[in-house]
């Protein structure tokens, strides 16, 4: 353990690689120097100059060779070794303003028991010795410092110092933390530039991959103020919270908070002070209610506190609100009134800058559970992370993570191929990527056995422990002792318990949880909150938060809340594309279908008995023709809608989560359109080629004259796929489970049978017949049937002069019908964007 703030918690490591020993950076913020120069990785030997955190007066690490044998050698250097370990699996230090946990007040005598923390089986062993009385909150009698300007507290601002408590940290916040230290320091000179980026050139290197190589500068202007200004970063620059323009600049004063990636910075006098977020910060939420169109409340007026470093459970019956609060805390359906604090900053005012150091497991995996542990990482890094990071730095950083996750032995697994515990935690390395200090989790155990249960809450107790903020949404009890905390939510959404989770069930005076809830089933109309605000509890853990009056939520105007876009469009489209095909590829059972269904609608279609086939019989008429276009037809329309029908559904979850991250609404359906497409495109080939391959057709095209007749006729076949593939994704957008999708798919194709106007005539009927200008087949049929000339193959029987003009045997019309086809695929993508935009958190619609 190295106690000096510009040392990350895992710095870096010494090891002996059998020849010589080698220091290795993790992705430090503030670097390893060897002999002045910024490192990742490095052989050194005794006498080398090894500095962390800073070139010259970071703390060194030196080996020492005592003895002059090899052996005696690696003994000595072992030091530096254990002694970064140690860094890294150090137990949160016990604070002194440590308190003992409350007794239990009312109605049951308290049976407080210390905490009975099992040791862990394996990995984790951060696991706190007693976590709860470590992290036990401060009393309301013990003096809160007030936050800093913006919020940010810091040394340069004890003018803030506001009379009372409650004045933004939270309780339970540690009183420590409130007069946080800068990182770093770094002078400003008149005149000179001090640019900000993860490239080593710069003034101000900030080795992290949110920040762009060349991110931002600060430069003076001539009147001798300070200005920074975005060098077009990719995930922004931001002050106080609201992003700069892309290129923008902004004059900063001593009270503004200048955002880039994890670190802040501010200006004091000509000295620019650097907060890095390690993720040690506390959180807090403030009177929060959420109001539902008719004016029901379904959160009401949550309030709680936790310190940094804390794992928070929260538990209710179904219908209490959790998923509400969750998605209030996250910012996903921001909260009616009241306020989430950040580390003491408003996170719905400074949405923009704060999201990105949330991150969020749904319940349903994120991640394509058809690629390895690795190959779907690095789609998600490629995502997450801004387009100038190299692929050699994302692949360090998904190593960094699956160490930390113990999944790198299962990396080169098919993630179907894992335990549901171990895909869980799968889904928390993808979040853990970008390096969150707010790590929230919606029932991560939910369908894992008891062991499972277990193993992903320890893991959560050592994601905590290692220096972030996790709180969990669950329904399991069973390890609900791992927690500093426990949020029990009652009926109707509000607040029933908050506080230690051993002294809970005392605080109910049931012995079980399944008594608690039935408690809450049968008295449902009980003034739950009531009995909390009145409780000692509520005085020990949540009046100091209330103490702050309620605030209306003002969220910033859209375009200030979005997330950054990490990569352009075009980039994540090719990202998109190659993760599809990837997970196509994978399925080698799918990959056959999509052969064989055409294949055999093709073949199926060559039994119709049929003399002429697509020609005129010698008497004329051909009915048989119109058949086989029908059955081709209505094939494609199948293979096309089956293709996509549970595209976008299946993905919903990744899909709501990736959108909160930048991804792009457009890109991700243009990236499905276009593979589907193609695909579909080649099953109408194929149908086309059987179907009419081995068919007699018209000596003549219309277009290509008579040497591609079949591929004339092929062309709307391929065309009726691609629009009925765009139907399909109509139909996955619209759907709530993928159940339901089959009923609508062959809704859909039965629909298209009955308007080929193969079964009967349409043309003429008033009504019908403009209600079928909405169906695909509807031209399709007519645009191969322009080729065949089905006005004269199959005419009107009661009248044959009465002819088709969709059938009209003309080269426009040809044009005219395919137009039609085409443009109906067109007003479906319209249609599936914008019910896409119903599956995005309520932040992102646009
Ligand atoms: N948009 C909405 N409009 C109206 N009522 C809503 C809306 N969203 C949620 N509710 C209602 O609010 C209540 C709380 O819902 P929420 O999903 O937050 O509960 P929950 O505790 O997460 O339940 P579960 O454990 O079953 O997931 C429910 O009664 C739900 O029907």
């Amino acid at each position: 353990m190295i106690d000096d703030a510009r040392v990350s918690w895992r710095h870096a490591t010494v090891s002996w690689n059998g020849r010589s020993w080698v220091i290795e950076d993790h992705g430090s913020t503030n670097g390893t120097y060897v002999q002045g120069q910024r490192i990742h990785q490095m052989e050194i030997v005794p006498g080398s100059a090894v500095h962390l955190g800073n070139a010259t007066d970071g703390p060194r690490v030196s080996l020492t060779d005592a003895t002059a044998g090899a052996g005696a050698y690696s003994a000595q250097a072992a030091a530096p070794q254990a002694q970064a370990q140690q860094a890294a699996h150090q137990a949160p230090p016990q604070q002194p303003w440590q308190q003992q946990a409350p007794a239990a007040p009312q109605q049951v005598p308290p049976q407080h028991q210390p905490p009975q923390h099992q040791p862990p089986q394996q990995g984790w062993p951060h696991q706190a010795q007693q976590p709860h009385q470590a992290q036990a909150a401060a009393p309301p009698h013990v003096p809160h410092q007030q936050p800093g300007p913006a919020g940010r507290p810091g040394p340069a601002a004890p003018q803030a110092q506001a009379p009372g408590h409650g004045g933004g940290v939270p309780a339970g916040a540690s009183p420590v933390h409130a007069e946080r230290s800068p990182t770093t320091f770094h002078q400003l000179a008149l005149g000179r530039v001090m640019r900000i980026g993860r490239a080593l050139e710069n003034e101000l290197v900030v080795s992290d991959l949110q920040v762009s190589r060349h991110h931002a500068e600060f430069h003076a202007t001539p009147d001798g103020r300070f200005e920074i200004r975005d060098l077009g970063s990719h995930n922004g620059t931001y002050v106080n919270g609201q992003p700069l323009a892309k290129s923008g600049s902004a004059l900063i004063g001593p009270n503004d908070i200048v955002g880039v990636g994890h670190s802040t910075f501010r200006l004091v006098g000509d000295r620019l002070e650097e907060f890095v977020d390690t993720g040690e910060v506390s959180f807090s939420a403030r009177h929060l209610t959420v109001t539902v169109d008719g004016g029901k409340q379904i959160l009401k007026d949550v309030s709680f506190g936790v310190p940094e470093k804390s794992l928070v459970a929260v538990i209710g019956p179904s219908g209490s609100g959790k998923s509400t609060l969750l998605k209030a805390l996250t910012g996903y359906r921001p909260a009616n009134q009241g306020d989430v604090l950040y580390d003491n900053r408003n996170l719905y005012k400074q949405f923009a800058e704060l999201r990105q150091r949330i991150g969020l497991v749904p319940q349903d995996d994120i991640l394509h559970k058809e690629l390895t542990v690795r190959t779907a990482l690095r789609y998600a890094a490629k995502l997450r992370f801004p387009a100038d990071t190299t692929a050699q730095e994302r692949e360090a950083r998904i190593d960094e993570v699956l160490r930390e996750l113990k999944l790198d032995i299962h990396k080169t697994k098919k993630i179907t191929a894992l335990s549901g515990g171990q895909r869980k935690r799968v889904s928390v390395a993808l979040e853990l990527l970008t390096k969150p200090s707010l790590i929230f989790l919606d029932e991560p155990t939910s369908g894992l056995d008891p062991g499972m249960d277990r193993d992903v809450m320890q893991l959560l107790r050592g994601l905590a422990d290692d220096g972030r903020t996790v709180l969990v949404v669950t329904h399991s009890v069973a390890e609900l002792a791992l927690c500093d905390k426990l949020l029990v939510m009652a009926p109707g959404g509000s607040v029933a318990y908050f506080g230690p989770p051993e002294e809970a069930l005392n605080f109910f005076g049931y012995d079980t949880w399944a008594d608690v809830f039935s408690a809450f089933e049968n008295y449902r109309d009980y003034d739950w909150a009531g009995r909390w605000k009145g409780s000692q509890h509520y005085q020990m853990y949540a009046a100091d938060i209330d103490a702050v009056a309620a605030q209306s939520v003002q969220m910033p105007p859209a375009q200030a809340m979005r997330p950054p876009k990490p990569q352009g469009w075009g980039a994540q489209l090719w990202t998109l594309i190659r993760r599809y095909l990837s997970v196509i590829a994978s399925d080698k059972g799918f990959m056959a279908l999509m052969v064989i269904l055409p294949a055999v609608l093709g073949v199926v279609s060559t039994l119709i008995s049929s003399n002429y086939g697509l020609r005129p019989s010698p008497r004329g008429p051909n009915g048989s023709a119109a058949t086989i276009l029908l059955i081709l037809a209505v094939g494609a329309c199948f293979a096309g809608a089956a293709n996509s029908v549970r595209e976008l559904i299946k993905e919903r979850v990744i899909y709501e989560r990736e959108r909160a991250t930048g991804l792009s609404r457009s890109a991700y359906l243009m990236s499905k359109v276009i593979v589907l497409g193609l695909i579909t495109i080649l099953q109408g080939a194929i149908i086309g080629g059987i179907g009419f391959g081995m068919r007699e057709v018209p000596d003549e095209g219309l277009l290509f004259g008579s040497s591609l007749v079949r591929l004339e006729l092929s062309l709307p076949i391929m065309a009726l796929g691609f629009t009925a593939m765009m139907f399909g994704l109509i139909i996955s957008s619209l759907v709530k489970t993928a159940e339901k999708t089959m009923p609508l798919l062959v809704m859909f194709a039965i629909i298209q049978v009955v308007f080929t106007g193969c079964l009967f005539t349409l043309h003429g009927q008033v009504g019908v017949n403009e209600f079928s200008y909405l169906m695909p087949s509807r031209w399709a049929v007519a645009a191969a049937g322009t080729t065949a000339d089905l006005n004269r193959l199959f005419p009107n029987q009661d009248d044959p002069t009465d002819t088709d003009p969709l059938w009209d045997h003309e080269v426009g019309q040809w044009m005219v019908d395919m137009g039609a086809l085409l443009a109906l695929g067109a007003l479906c993508g319209v249609i599936v964007a914008r019910l896409l935009r119903r599956h995005e958190p309520e932040v992102m619609r646009k």
